[in-house]
């Protein structure tokens, strides 16, 4: 019997008494395992072989489960430390309790979620109590993990599941093939097998020469199990980073560019915010401890000094409270893109400005929040503003309508908020596919006369801020920014995302 090469290989290294995995195969032969299953499923189409597969599920200790393993879960260093406190006898304050079991940031919540689940205790108004009949020892999570840590088989499947829930161990299923001789194969064997020249690819030589009619063709194996590739592709926030800004230039706006780290001047004191009102520090902007900024025209800066001290126009009233220079050049990291707007509208980044006129930009803010599923230190802003006469608020709200209805979101909803820089103002908000919550995605407004009178402007202007991360929320029905953004994002979550065009 003639076989190609392959084939033979795998004929020989198989055996009628005993399966042999693909891997086995592999290694005996030299042969890629993709190799190896092709030519098995050809032996066994020819009744030499036969091909059994079973599920295979395996587990793997993520970078989080492996500092569990050295350093303890910890629920359980939770019940350690307040046993050590004689929390067994009489409850004990819960902060002495933490500060003794070393734990740290998010350690703290993970131990007092699984502290009363695992009844090693109770923990009720800041006071902890632990059971003195429960043991740290047996805990079935931390055996499971140790276990696997130290590659042993057998973990409890319980534990396991709870170990995988909490991120601390990726579970992953497969199949594994094994190939037994069928008694066709030991008697081709027995007869002898030797090896066809086999060609796998048709050449202009072969056709030149005519060789393609003597020549034994291999067969292709759709079913053949291949190697899996990922190819890179582009962020889905960055996919719809650009949508966006195709849907506004489509909306006849134009990109603004600008610095991340720029001056009070350009974030705060254009917008009309007091320099000693909380309002300025409700971002909790990141300060920088760089030398001031120097490039402030000078006589925007008396313009926008005299309104907060003085006011704008005939009835006006400034702040009756402290404004500094030096305060005005102290440099951040904008907490929002509205510093582009300012510059864009005082006529400072690309000259002066006649009506009608629509800008935007899709760009990085920071804030300092505390961060939780829908909030980031920093996040995208979509911001954008159209200078014009007459402008009202229905203009507003039809602009949002159209722009959200392209990424399919119709069920917009509006409701009155307050910036010291916009009069009025709204916050936009839109319901989460998925939980039906409603959910903050913006704030607008029409620019105040003190805002635009100092930047030279005459006519209205309307602007907002959006978030393109809850815009991708609704979209996807992504439930926690997390994970589509930053170190953290789930990276299977995203490619199993189906992009939407
Ligand atoms: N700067 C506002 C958004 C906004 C921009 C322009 C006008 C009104 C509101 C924010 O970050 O929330």
């Amino acid at each position: 019997m003639r076989l190609p090469e392959s084939q033979v290989a795998v004929l020989e290294a198989a055996s009628a008494t005993e399966e042999r995995t693909i891997e086995q195969l592999s290694d005996d032969t030299g042969l890629k395992p993709e190799t190896v299953t092709g030519a098995a499923f050809d032996l066994e189409d020819e009744g030499l072989v036969s091909v059994s597969a079973a599920e295979t599920v395996s587990y793997a200790v993520t970078d989080e489960g492996e500092t569990y393993a050295d350093a303890g879960l910890p629920e359980v260093r939770l019940y350690r430390a307040a046993v050590d406190a004689g929390a067994d006898d009489a409850p004990v304050s819960m902060g002495e309790v933490i500060g003794a079991a070393d734990l740290g940031g998010p350690a703290v919540d993970i131990a007092l979620a699984n502290y009363a689940r695992k009844g090693y205790g109770e923990v009720k108004s800041g006071q902890i109590t632990a059971d003195p009949d429960a043991d740290p020892d047996a805990d079935p999570e931390a055996a499971a993990l140790a276990a696997l840590v130290d590659g042993e088989d057998g973990a409890d499947e319980d534990a396991l599941d709870e170990l995988v829930r909490r991120g601390l161990v990726e579970r992953s299923e497969g199949a594994v093939r094994s190939v037994t001789l069928t008694d066709a194969g030991v008697t081709a064997l027995m007869e002898g097998v030797e090896v066809a020249a086999t060609v796998d690819r048709l050449t202009p030589e072969m056709l030149a020469s005519g060789e393609w009619q003597d020549v034994e063709f291999a067969a292709y194996n759709v079913e053949a199990d291949a190697p899996e590739t990922r190819g890179g592709k582009v962020h889905i926030l960055r996919q719809t980073a650009e949508r966006v800004k195709d849907t506004l230039v489509g909306m006849g706006f134009r990109e603004m560019d600008g610095p991340h780290a720029d001056s009070e001047f350009w974030i705060n004191d254009c917008l009309f915010m007091p320099q000693d009102h909380p309002a300025r520090t409700h971002w909790d902007q990141f300060a920088l401890d760089v030398p001031p900024m120097r490039d402030i025209p000078e006589d925007l800066l008396d313009r926008v000094r005299s309104a907060h001290l003085d006011g704008v126009g005939e009835d006006g009233d400034g702040y009756h409270s402290p404004w500094t220079e030096a305060v005005a050049r102290e440099v951040d990291l904008r907490g929002h893109t509205t510093s582009l707007s300012m510059r864009y509208l005082s006529g400072h980044e690309i000259g002066e400005l006649e009506p009608p006129e629509r800008f935007f930009s899709v760009e990085k803010v920071y804030r300092n929040d505390t961060l939780d599923p829908t909030h980031l230190l920093e996040f995208f802003q979509i911001e954008g503003w159209v200078m014009a006469e007459d402008l009202s608020v229905r203009d507003l709200m039809g602009t949002f309508e159209e722009f959200y209805e392209q990424f399919g979101i119709t069920d917009l909803q509006f409701k009155p908020h307050y910036n010291p820089y916009t009069e009025p103002s709204f916050e936009l908000f839109g319901t989460h596919p998925e939980t039906g919550e409603l959910i903050e995605i913006g704030n607008s407004g029409m620019f105040r006369e003190e805002v635009l009178r100092p930047l030279g402007v005459e006519c209205n202007v309307m602007a907002w801020g959006l978030a393109l991360e809850r815009l991708l929320m609704l979209m996807y029905g992504f439930d926690d920014i997390r994970d589509v953004h930053g170190t953290l994002c789930d990276l299977d979550l995203l490619r199993e995302t189906e992009v939407l065009h």
